[in-house]
């Protein structure tokens, strides 16, 4: 018998990851930062967003979160590469988006707080473990863009 491909392990079966849908909001050459609820992941920092619902694109769910959770209007200028992270209970794909806001201020409505910090200063924050491949993309790509801090 043949022995297992260790690769082919990663992805078989019927194990999906869970598609989640971040918004990494530019403006004025700060970034928007959220921090999760107490009980909920620790009150770590996250991108907002959530779920990719069936029948919806990861774009259409970041646009539509983006609403739900702070109530704004986005345009999205940028898809990130995705990131694969598996939790320990969980198995995860997070889709991050570069957006733009294009309607209304954010307001907070399930987080304990955001922040529009500069690209320095997200380094400091205790961010939720996937994200930390997500700020190192993003480091590199606003190094090569900054104009797309101003959002
Ligand atoms: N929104 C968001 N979720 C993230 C990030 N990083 C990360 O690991 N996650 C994880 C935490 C959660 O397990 C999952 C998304 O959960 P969520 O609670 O935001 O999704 P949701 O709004 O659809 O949740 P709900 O309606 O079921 O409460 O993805 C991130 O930057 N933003």
């Amino acid at each position: 018998m043949e022995p297992p491909d260790p690769s082919s392990q990663e992805t078989s079966g019927d194990e999906h990851p869970l598609k989640v849908s971040c918004g990494i909001i530019l403006k004025n050459g700060k970034i928007l930062c959220a921090k999760r609820l107490p009980g909920s992941w620790d009150d770590l920092w996250e991108f907002p967003g959530g779920k990719v619902e069936t029948g919806e694109s990861p774009s259409q769910a970041v646009i539509r979160e983006l609403y739900e959770e702070l109530n704004i209007r986005v345009e999205i200028l940028l898809p990130m590469p995705t990131v694969l992270y598996r939790y320990p209970h969980l198995y995860l794909q997070l889709f991050p988006f570069i957006c733009r806001i294009v309607e209304n201020t954010p307001q907070i409505a399930v987080h304990e707080e955001i922040r529009w910090l500069n690209p320095d200063e997200i380094q400091d924050l205790p961010w939720l473990a996937p994200n930390w491949s997500i700020l190192s993309d993003l480091k590199k790509l606003l190094e090569d863009k900054p104009d797309l801090l101003n959002g």
